[in-house]
């Protein structure tokens, strides 16, 4: 359909620094798509896009049927302005002047009986993501996974992104930052009594603009949140710190020439990222700046709400007014002693009463968080702003995660050559030093050691799990008492149990690949990417019915679609021992006795989409939704 100039199919060159290049250039498909879609006007006017002067965004201009814009508009005969634009017609690419980067218009500028009519931009979003981790530069769970990859995807569908996470330094990852240049860009953050002096680092990669908030705070041996003597007690500081630096960031900082401006939509993950609708809505839109901006709330986690006592509400930087956003008072009996009135700020629930809109990671997860049982005391809040809830079930990195080319697992294939999985399962029980045994089920778990995962009803069911013939592999870390079980366990079962306590990604891929069985009793779970990379390699979940558990592993019936059978795991409820047990022996029973079924169950998994564009394409919907309606908090 399209006439793609090469300008559009060369590669993004590699960042340079400092702050550039920046401005994702769209595919000519995906450009000429977004012309006809949102300005269906264009359809059939030359026009010219133009990007003069390389300090404001791109405009259209109407142009005369030689291509040129009309002298009479100022542009005309400037060979300056050609040799840095590029001609549309009729929505479709046909010259580019020269290789600019800058394709991605964000105002497009009508010409309507000689008046100028501005309409504002629909080209495609200016996007902020404001996280504690965003992989590969840091990861100790879930988060990290999204906001690594979600937002390169949406850049890659031609919105323009920006990812703020702090700059970690621990010694180890160190290296990861190693390409993120100093901008030398520095801001004031009035918070903890003070200016807080931040700088910000910037790495152009994969279309997306990372940016890295610096200061010595994230400096130190641990990981994101603590180290091995729990958590660190700065941590409100931390991320108060990290919520003040992105609000400004989209501000102050010209990357690839531009600033990101104020129209744009901050997408705030988990607490950590919680101050920022507050500080929108307080600090900025008072004085008309961010008026147009909007932000949503991405639940990753519901449990964790950056609670502290309420006398360090001053440190945050919110005016006085706006105590009650945060005020939290716990019920007595979830206060520790007599005194304690149980007065607290609670970063969550102030994002959740100030914020645009919000999402969660699975729509199971969407309706849990509105219930007593699952909204960890705020179902009441948000049951208010159901209207504005939705659910986007997570996508997984499929060049990552995609056992036809995994770099860390021994073997290679596909759902239609599963050789190299059986190839993958024999090198795990050698590496593990386990009996290589075809016939024997190996299940594994690999996750975060948290009450959370549900690893205390593996503790409990594990002497009934291991009278199986099954060899069971653990991977993970986190509470200590159940890594020194999983050490205990270890020497006891030698022949049947191994528990690697760490977190190591290559091993994490080869149990991926060659366990036959993943076990997720999860306690509740927003979405999980564990089943979802288990599926994709055709290792079988066994799951909690929980969350996005239940939304994402349909329970195998051998009797259905004509005795073909349908499903993709077993997901269990209730959340006992025994119904867990009862999972795994039927999922046992039919490895061993019936193998037509297994592969059926593995291939099923293995053709699931639970690809990053298709969530992508999802979020863009809600992000329409958010500037349809006006901001929350005015
Ligand atoms: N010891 C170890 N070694 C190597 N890798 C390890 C590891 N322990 C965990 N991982 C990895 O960390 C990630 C964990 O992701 P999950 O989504 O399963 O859980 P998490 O609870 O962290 O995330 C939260 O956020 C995500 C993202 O939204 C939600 O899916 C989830 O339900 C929610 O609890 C996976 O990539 C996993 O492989």
């Amino acid at each position: 359909m399209d006439t793609l100039h090469p300008i559009f199919s060369a590669q993004v060159s590699a960042a340079v620094s400092p702050l550039g290049p920046s401005v994702p250039r769209l595919s000519a498909a995906g450009f000429t798509r977004r012309i006809r879609r949102n300005h269906p006007s264009l359809e059939g006017i030359r026009c010219v896009l133009v990007n003069k002067n390389e300090t404001r965004p791109l405009q259209f201009k109407k142009t005369d049927d030689r291509g040129k814009v009309p002298q009479s508009d100022g542009l005309g005969g400037d060979t300056n302005a050609f040799s840095l634009c590029t001609i549309v017609e009729a929505g479709t690419v046909t010259e580019a002047v020269t290789v600019t980067d800058v394709v991605t218009a964000i105002e497009f500028k009508e010409e309507k009986s000689g008046i100028e009519e501005m309409l504002h931009t629909v080209l495609q979003h200016i996007i902020v993501f404001v996280t504690s981790e965003a992989a590969p530069y840091s990861k100790t769970g879930g988060l990290a996974d999204v906001c690594g990859s979600l937002p390169i995807a949406l850049a890659a569908r031609g919105h323009r992104v920006m990812v703020v996470s702090p700059r970690y330094l621990n010694g180890i990852s160190d290296i990861n930052y190693a390409t993120a240049f100093d901008t030398g860009v520095r801001i004031k953050a009035p918070c903890f009594g003070g200016q807080q002096e931040v700088g910000f680092f910037h790495e152009y990669r994969a279309g997306v603009d990372w940016v890295f908030v610096d200061h010595p705070s994230y400096h130190r041996p641990g990981n994101p949140y603590g180290d091995e003597n729990g958590a660190f007690g700065d941590n409100q500081f931390r991320f108060t710190l990290l919520c003040h630096a992105a609000c400004e960031a989209p501000l102050v900082l010209p990357l690839g020439g531009y600033t990101y401006g104020q129209n744009c939509l901050f997408l705030v993950n988990d607490w950590h990222a919680g101050l920022v609708p507050m500080l929108l809505a307080s600090k900025y839109r008072p004085h008309g700046i961010y008026k147009d901006a909007r932000s949503i709330l991405v639940i990753h986690n519901l449990a964790h709400q950056g609670v502290e006592p309420a006398a360090t509400y001053d440190n945050l930087g919110l005016p006085p007014n706006w105590y009650g956003a945060v005020e939290w008072v716990f019920p007595t009996w979830a206060r520790t002693h007599a005194l304690d009135k149980g007065e607290t700020v609670n970063i969550m629930k102030g994002a959740i009463v100030s914020v645009d809109r919000i999402v969660t990671v699975s729509q199971g997860y969407a309706w849990e968080i509105t219930t007593s049982e699952g909204g960890c005391g705020l179902h009441d809040l948000l049951s208010d702003r159901k209207s504005v809830i939705n659910g986007i079930t997570n996508g997984i990195d499929i060049d990552d995660w995609d056992s036809a080319s995994d770099k860390h697992i021994p073997f290679h294939y596909s759902i239609g050559n599963l050789s190299g999985k059986e190839k993958c399962k024999a090198t795990l029980q050698k590496e593990l030093g386990l009996a290589i045994r075809p016939e024997c089920p190996v299940i594994g778990f690999i996750g975060r050691l948290d009450y959370q995962k549900g690893t205390d009803l593996i503790m409990m069911a594990m002497p009934e799990i291991l009278q199986h013939d099954v060899q069971f592999v653990m991977l993970g870390s986190g509470d200590r008492v159940t890594e020194n079980w999983m050490r205990s366990m270890e020497s006891n079962y030698k022949e049947k149990f191994r528990g690697w306590v760490g977190f190591n990604i290559p091993v994490s891929h080869r149990i991926t690949a060659g366990c036959d069985m993943l076990l997720m009793p999860s306690r509740f779970e927003p979405c999980g990417l564990n089943q979802l990379y288990a599926m994709r390699y055709g290792t079988v979940p066994i799951v909690h019915k929980t969350g996005g558990l239940r939304d994402t592993v349909e329970n195998f019936d051998p009797f259905s679609d004509e005795g073909e059978g349908s499903g993709t795991g077993w997901a269990f409820t209730p959340l006992t021992r025994e119904s867990m047990l009862s999972a795994i022996g039927v999922a046992i029973t039919t490895y061993r006795d019936h193998k037509t079924s297994w592969e059926g169950i593995m291939k099923r998994g293995m053709s699931k989409d639970y690809t990053w564009d298709n969530a992508a394409s999802k979020y863009e919907q809600v992000f329409g939704w958010a500037f349809i309606d006006p901001p929350y908090v005015k």
